[in-house]
């Protein structure tokens, strides 16, 4: 009997103490956040020395937002940069909108790689890397499709670019857009990934996700360039592991990224996730213990036996209140994250919020379930 009590014992001591780093973590990105986030731009100066920096947009397919979202890149206030577009098959009719805006735009140096290169599995590190070998400058600026820029967003990246630091990315935040799954993508951005993206980058953790990525080439050359990480479909996380090995540091920019893809559909944006958790699970198994815990309604229920094991708390209304104050905390956090006023209601944040809370631990398993990635 004792064996038993003990492990009993056990188990709800441990769920306390995770329920309680939670809500460390609750504050560290809501403080962090606060203090890193949106910080005014250190202005353009003229007589400054800008590094150049080399754009490498990987491109497949046109969605309703591509010409607006690519145009952002041409307007930018920095004054020294190329943008490379690659897109691999020849009869994309990406190249024709490229094309386009490369003639509208003649001052702005860009240029237009088809084919790719065939140097592993990844198809994106395939696509832009001969583009890579072309590129001008010392600054590398890897930034996905989807993305759009404000006219400072490259300007605040370089900034972030200290001494020690090797690689500048972009929190994933979303553009205001209509809809649900415009809704949903924005709170868990805002909430759920905001919480561990912060709190990762303010302990210094891997946590990179390469949607909008500047980093220094010669670091990248010294490991063998851009290909070397094509045998990685998790490449992000591998780049910023080779910065952090050779001693750079890796920060996170005080602009979020604005992705905003004209293709926005629930079953896209959770497949999507599938396919991350199907990463991060490859690359650290231990996340298939840990990450499950780190949801509301997970820990919650986890934490309200634990209470009522060691303290005898009433665990219904221990699980209310924990749901009520978990949501509070991530409506400050979104509202720091969006730094503006919101594109929905306070209603749809309560939808949007029960719908990705109840469904991600569902997701979670699925990509245990299935872990091959696609
Ligand atoms: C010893 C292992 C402990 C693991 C704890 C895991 C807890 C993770 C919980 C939630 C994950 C939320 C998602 C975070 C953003 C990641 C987005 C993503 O999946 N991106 C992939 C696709 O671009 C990319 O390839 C992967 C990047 C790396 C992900 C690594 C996640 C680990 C984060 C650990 C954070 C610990 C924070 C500790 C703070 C005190
Ligand atoms: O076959 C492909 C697929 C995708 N891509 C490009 O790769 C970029 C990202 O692709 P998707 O939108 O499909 O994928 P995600 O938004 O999920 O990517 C994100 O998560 C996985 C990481 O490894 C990526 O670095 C990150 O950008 C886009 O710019 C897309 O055009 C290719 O160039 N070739």
């Amino acid at each position: 009997m004792a064996p038993m009590i003990y492990t009993l014992y056990g188990f709800a001591i441990f769920f306390f103490v995770f329920w309680c780093s939670m809500w460390i973590l609750h504050c560290i990105a809501i403080f962090y956040g606060k203090y890193r986030l949106h910080k005014k731009v250190k202005p353009f100066s003229a007589d400054e020395p800008y590094p150049g920096v080399t754009i490498l947009k990987p491109l497949m397919g046109v969605d309703p937002h591509l010409v607006s979202n690519l145009e952002t890149f041409f307007t930018m206030n920095y004054p020294m940069y190329e943008i490379l577009f690659c897109i691999e098959d020849e009869k994309d009719p990406a190249i024709n909108v490229v094309r386009a805006l490369i003639e509208k735009y003649p001052k702005v140096s860009a240029d237009v790689f088809i084919g790719g290169s065939t140097v592993g599995v990844n198809p994106k590190i395939n696509n832009m890397n001969k583009a890579y070998e072309a590129a001008s400058y010392d600054l590398i600026l890897i930034s996905d499709s989807g993305i759009r820029m404000k006219e400072d967003t490259l300007l605040d990246m370089v900034n972030h670019m200290s001494e020690k630091t090797g690689l500048v990315h972009q929190m994933p935040f979303t553009c205001d857009r209509n809809g649900f799954a415009a809704t949903l993508e924005k709170i868990y951005f805002g909430t759920a990934q905001a919480r561990i993206y912060l709190s990762a980058d303010f302990v210094r953790v891997n946590c990179h996700t390469g949607m909008s990525a500047l980093m220094r080439r010669p670091v990248l050359e010294e490991q063998g360039g851009l290909k070397m990480f094509g045998c990685y479909l998790a490449e992000d996380f591998f780049i910023a592991k080779c910065f952090l090995d050779r001693g750079w540091k890796t920060a996170i920019c005080s602009q979020p990224a604005l992705q905003n893809s004209g293709i926005c559909d629930v079953s896209s944006f959770q497949a999507r996730l599938n396919r991350w958790a199907k990463l991060r699970i490859a690359m650290l198994p231990l996340v298939i213990f840990f990450e499950p815990l780190t949801e509301c309604m997970v820990i919650g229920a986890a934490a309200a036996w634990a209470t009522s094991i060691l303290f005898l708390w009433e665990p219904i209304a221990f699980y209310l209140i924990h749901i009520l104050v978990w949501f509070l905390c991530d409506w400050i956090l979104l509202c720091i994250v969006q730094n503006g006023t919101l594109p929905f209601n306070k209603f749809d944040f309560i939808v949007g919020w029960l719908f990705r809370e109840c469904t991600g631990p569902y997701l979670f398993i699925l990509a245990v379930l299935n872990p091959k990635i696609k």
